[in-house]
């Protein structure tokens, strides 16, 4: 009996031969996620020759393999064993024990929630000033686009501030991040369109860093007097800095607007969330399981590792699908429903084991302020024209939300 290799409809490539990063994909992932969770634990992908994982206990074990599948020579397809990273490597990201360890102890005690109780007073102030402005004097039907209106507005009104970084240029955070999280792709269109820019962008993300550009009270701040208590060397402090400013915008915004989006192709779920405020966490992980605003990252292997029937040699690089494994079927019930009645504990949209995002906290409290804020004043939210992708290598992104929303 002859078995034909599974294919990534509807372009009818065999998956081995899809481009993950190609337009085609990045409009629409879901297909070949399907395709590649079927076509097995583990697939070559001969266009990149790469690993490719897309069933959630392979991607699962790898993350917490971080000995056999290192961060260390780069969490893109760039291998760093035999090419320049284009910057100095993230110092947790894209760093193994040791040296991850004490960096990632600094911002964990930074980042975590009873550090941001502080902030939950501002953030909820904030949220609602942003909705009341955009929902002022406009009646009781409110059309916007979402992806600008919230989704981009929120984040930079309220973590730029938390950084400490000065008022002037803030603008540079999402082009940078763009640009960063195309990186950890191919070396396609996406990353040669952001490339001009990159050296300005670069540079301005770096003077932020500095321990005189930061205000006294903020995340920033409280790294650098890390460095003062020999938590960490002054040498690694900009660096830290640079990771909150690499990280800590694009992905929130991305995943805000996943959610908003989530909520309003879902009526039932926002009737849920209206009755019952407390919901807006679990609410915003499910969309992070649903929508995986982070889709992919990739790992080097340290030695021939094998999984299921394949050996990955020493070197290789494998790419884990995380936004595919959110939605196995071998893990999740009925995954492709968007529900908060589900517990979506145990998702992978912010990773697994040691490099599990130390910044979810933050991610959740943004998106619990502006939920909660939303659920208070809106009766109903629905698409209002058009939706627009944002293609990236890495993220998953909203280029355009028409909303309308009904007051109540
Ligand atoms: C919903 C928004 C976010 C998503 C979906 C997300 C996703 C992720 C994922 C999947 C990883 C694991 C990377 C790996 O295993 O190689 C990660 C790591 C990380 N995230 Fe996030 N992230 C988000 C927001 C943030 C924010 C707001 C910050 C900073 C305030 C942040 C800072 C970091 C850092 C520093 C790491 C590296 C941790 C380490 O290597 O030890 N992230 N994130
Ligand atoms: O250290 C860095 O530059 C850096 C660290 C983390 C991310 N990231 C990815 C998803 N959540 C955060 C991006 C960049």
């Amino acid at each position: 009996m002859t078995t034909t290799a599974p294919t990534s409809p509807p372009t009818g490539t065999p998956v081995s031969d899809a481009d993950p990063f190609g337009p085609e994909i990045l409009e629409d992932p879901l297909p070949f996620h399907a395709a590649l969770r079927e076509a097995g634990p583990v697939v070559h992908l001969s266009r990149y020759g790469v690993y490719a994982m897309g069933r959630y206990e392979q991607v699962h074990a790898a993350l917490r393999d971080w000995q056999g599948f290192q961060s260390g020579a780069g969490v893109g397809l760039s291998n760093f064993r035999t090419e320049q990273p284009w910057r100095p490597p993230s110092l947790l990201l894209e760093a193994d024990p040791p040296h991850h360890d004490a960096p990632r102890r600094v911002l964990s005690t930074i980042l975590v929630p009873r550090a941001l109780r502080g902030l939950r007073e501002r953030w909820t102030a904030a949220a609602v000033d942003l909705v009341d402005g955009l929902l002022a004097r406009r009646g009781d039907v409110v059309e916007f686009d979402a992806v600008p209106a919230l989704a981009e507005a929120f984040p930079l009104r309220v973590f730029p501030d938390a950084v400490g970084i000065p008022a002037g240029g803030r603008e540079n955070l999402l082009p940078y991040g763009e640009f960063l999280f195309n990186a950890f792709g191919p070396h396609n269109e996406l990353v040669a369109a952001g490339a001009p820019r990159l050296p300005e962008l670069a540079a301005w993300v770096n003077a932020q860093c500095a321990r005189e550009a930061l205000a006294p009270d903020g995340f920033g701040a409280r790294i650098w007097a890390a460095a003062d208590r020999g938590d960490i060397t002054p040498e690694q402090a900009p660096l830290i800095v640079r990771s909150l400013l690499s990280a800590g915008v694009d992905t929130t915004v991305h995943a805000l607007a996943a959610a908003l989006h989530a909520f309003a192709t879902h009526p039932e779920q926002w009737r849920r969330l209206r009755a019952r405020p407390e919901l807006a966490r679990v609410a915003f992980d499910e969309a992070v399981r649903w929508a995986s605003p982070v889709q992919t990252f990739f790992r080097t292997a340290t030695t021939d590792v094998r999984v299921a029937d394949t050996v990955i040699p020493d070197g290789e690089k494998i790419l884990m699908f995380l936004a595919a494994a959110n939605r196995d079927p071998r893990r999740w019930t009925d995954p492709d429903r968007f529900d908060l009645s589900r517990d979506p504990s145990g998702h992978l949209g912010f990773g697994f084991g040691i490099h599990q995002c130390v910044g979810q906290h933050v991610a959740r409290l943004e998106a619990e302020c502006l939920l909660t804020a939303l659920a208070a004043r809106v009766e109903t939210i629905e698409v209002a024209g058009p939706t627009r992708r944002h293609h990236n290598n890495t993220l998953r992104a909203w280029g355009s939300l028409p909303m309308r929303v009904r007051l109540g």
